[in-house]
C-alpha cells in the first residue's frame, strides 16, 4: 500500500508538555555529549508513563489488569474512524456515528484542549454507555483528544472500569485539530516496557 497522507496525532514531548497534576513531568537531557564520550550524544529520559499521547494498560487502574507489554498490538494498528463530537459537554453511545466496515477504533474529536502548553481545567464527560456502543459495533479501542476518558478528580474511574470489564482499550491525549471526521489507518504502538501501567506513543493516522 502506498501511503498518501499522514496526520501526526501525537503531542510533542518536552519539558513544556503538561503532566497530570502532581505527576512526574517529561524531561530529556543529554547524559553524555560527543565531546564527553568522544563519539556520540546519548540521551536520558525521565517521565511519567501518562504523558502526552499515551496508552493506558488495564494495570493502570486494576492491580490484576494486563500490563503494557501484554496489550494486543492489533488494537493499535487498525482502521480507525474519527467522530466529530465537538460542542457536547457529555458524550454518550447514542452520540456516536454509524461505523464503516472494518473499523475497530473510534477516535473522539472534542476539540476542547485548546492550549496544550497547560493541563486543561475541564473536558467533556464520557459516559460508560460508550463501552456498550463499542461492544455492539465491534470497536476495540477508544481514543480521546483530552488527558483522560474520566474526569480529573474521579476516584472510581467509571469509564476506565467500563472499558476494562468489556475488554476494550484506551488511547489518550491524541491531537485531532487538523483531522476531519472520516476513516483512516491508525498506528499508535505502546513501548514494550515490562510490567508498565502505560506508555507514551507516537500516534499517526494515514490514508
Ligand atoms: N487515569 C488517568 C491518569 C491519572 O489518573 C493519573 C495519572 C498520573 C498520576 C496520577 C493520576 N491520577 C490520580 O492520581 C488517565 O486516564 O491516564
Amino acid at each position: 500500500m502506498k501511503i498518501e497522507k499522514i496526520y501526526d496525532i501525537s503531542m510533542e514531548l518536552s519539558g513544556q508538555t503538561p503532566e497530570w497534576p502532581g505527576d512526574i513531568p517529561f524531561q530529556y537531557e543529554l547524559a553524555a555529549t560527543i565531546e564527553q564520550s568522544g563519539s556520540v550524544n546519548v540521551g536520558k529520559v525521565v517521565t511519567s508513563t501518562h504523558i502526552g499521547t499515551h496508552v493506558d494498560a488495564p494495570f493502570h487502574y486494576d492491580d490484576d489488569g494486563i500490563k503494557i507489554s501484554e496489550l494486543p498490538l492489533d488494537c493499535y494498528l487498525t482502521t480507525a474512524q474519527v467522530a466529530d463530537v465537538r460542542g457536547k459537554t457529555e458524550i454518550t453511545g447514542s452520540d456516536l456515528p454509524a461505523v464503516e466496515k472494518g473499523v475497530t477504533a473510534i477516535l473522539l474529536k472534542t476539540d476542547t484542549w485548546k492550549d496544550r502548553t497547560k493541563f486543561p481545567e475541564t473536558w467533556p464527560l464520557f459516559d460508560p454507555s460508550i463501552a456498550e456502543w463499542m461492544m455492539e459495533n465491534g470497536i476495540k479501542l477508544l481514543g480521546v483528544d483530552v488527558p483522560s476518558v474520566d474526569t480529573e478528580h474521579s476516584k472510581d474511574l467509571p469509564m476506565h472500569m467500563a472499558m476494562n470489564c468489556h475488554n476494550r482499550f484506551i488511547l489518550e491525549g491524541i491531537v485531532l485539530d487538523e483531522v476531519p471526521a472520516g476513516v483512516y489507518q491508525l498506528a499508535a504502538l505502546p513501548l514494550k516496557i515490562k510490567d508498565a501501567d502505560g506508555s507514551p506513543v507516537r500516534a499517526v493516522l494515514y490514508t
